[in-house]
């Protein structure tokens, strides 16, 4: 018997987790001509609700709207401008959850719709709101079926991708492993439709991945290829969370523990989720240059960024923003900025008895300490 509040250590633990989080892209969930495949779909109902019978909670992190949407509204292929994927989303995700509603119930099993934007993990208030949201689906045995909310998501905030959507609700919902099913059956060591790749069958820690060769463009319908699931891999088991990917089609299996896929150890301790969103944020719109002292604060103080400490600024962003803190050695850590681009040379290099001065008013910190996270150096895209 594993002991309580342990990260699981092996595949072989997997049915002993009491609460998972599975997440399929839409290449799993799309047939050749574009529809929805409905015996995949019927497929992974059944092996989620077999699991659910057996006791294990389950939240489902289910893309394929904007797939789904396609047929119906007579589109050529994915749209590629945010408008008309904004409609196609709406569109199928109500086709979408329709096909999971019919499904489940045939195993007497209810599925509760969440939809929620990046913002809903940045915010305390939308964060504890959704957290306790999910919370009361599992305890009343329904299975969340969790997406992006397309619909309303913009260009600047989003994630695009449900690979690190699906890491981030693991977090919220304090879940024993994440399980990320996709058209491959694992991670290889090089793009798999290049003769002579190998499949990986365990990454213990970030030097199993030296030399494995990931793109970012995957099949025709999914979004991010390997590169968002490695992202995700990284934040899940960096806040404790081991990670199984493997194809949908090996969804029995993996849940049972047998050994497909490749597994991914937890290597970290749990982070605020606003951390781990900020040290993940997708969309960077500028940069603040810090000077030493300043860095050193952030880092090793954890302590605020003043305007005193910053020495430049790049790029065109609004207060709330999300930018880089980039010391004498790089980059240090990102954080929600209080200023906008235009407004920092004014306040830059100054003490709080300058700005009084000056402004005639306190000055606000130009990142609040709640509002950084530290950064490991991530892989370049
Ligand atoms: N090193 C690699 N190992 C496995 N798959 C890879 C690798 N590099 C690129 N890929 C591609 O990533 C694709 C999966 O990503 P994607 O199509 O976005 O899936 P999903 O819709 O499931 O999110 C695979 O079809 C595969 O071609
Ligand atoms: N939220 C989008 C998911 C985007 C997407 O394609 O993600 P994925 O297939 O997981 O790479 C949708 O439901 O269409």
């Amino acid at each position: 018997m594993r002991a309580v509040n342990l990260p699981l250590t092996s595949r072989t633990e997997l049915p002993t987790a009491e609460r998972i989080v599975v997440k399929v892209g839409s290449s799993s969930l799309t047939a050749p001509d574009g529809r929805l495949d409905l015996s995949a779909v019927h497929h992974l109902v059944q092996v989620l609700a077999d699991r659910r019978a057996a006791g294990q909670q389950v939240v489902l992190v289910s893309s394929g709207a904007i797939a789904a949407g396609i047929m119906p509204l007579g589109l050529p292929g994915k749209p590629k401008d945010l408008a008309t994927a904004q409609a196609t989303a709406s569109v199928g995700q109500g086709l979408l959850v329709a096909r999971y509603t019919e499904a489940f119930a045939y195993h007497g099993r209810r599925v509760g719709q969440v939809l929620l934007t990046a913002e809903d993990l940045i915010r305390r208030t939308n964060y504890a709101n959704a957290q306790r949201a999910l919370e009361r689906l599992l305890t009343l045995g329904v299975v969340p079926i969790v997406n992006e909310n397309d619909t309303v998501a913009t260009d600047e905030i989003r994630f695009g991708d449900n690979d690190r959507l699906a890491a981030l609700v693991s977090h919220l919902v304090r879940a024993d492993a994440l399980v990320l099913l996709t058209d491959v059956d694992g991670l290889y060591d090089g793009p798999p439709s290049r003769p002579g790749t190998r499949l990986i069958r365990e990454v213990r820690a970030g030097a199993d991945l030296a030399g494995v060769e990931v793109t970012g463009r995957g099949s025709d319908i999914g979004t991010g290829g390997m590169i968002t699931k490695l992202d995700a891999a990284s934040i899940a088991t960096g806040a404790g969370i081991p990670v199984v990917l493997t194809s949908a089609a090996n969804i029995a299996p993996a849940l049972a523990g047998e050994e497909v896929g490749t597994w991914f150890a937890a290597t970290g301790r749990r982070k605020s989720a606003r951390r781990l969103w900020l040290a993940h944020a997708a969309q960077v719109r500028g940069r603040l240059h810090l000077d030493a002292g300043a860095a050193r604060a952030v880092t090793d103080g954890k302590r605020s960024l003043l305007a005193a400490g910053v020495v430049g600024v790049d790029g065109d962003f609004e207060a709330g923003d999300v930018v880089e803190l980039v010391g004498p050695d790089g980059v240090v850590a990102r954080g929600l900025t209080a200023y906008g681009a235009a407004e920092i040379p004014h306040i830059m290099g100054k003490s709080s008895h300058q700005f009084v001065d000056d402004f005639d008013q306190h000055p606000r910190a130009v990142v609040h300490r709640d509002d950084l996270a530290q950064v490991r150096p991530r892989r370049r895209r």
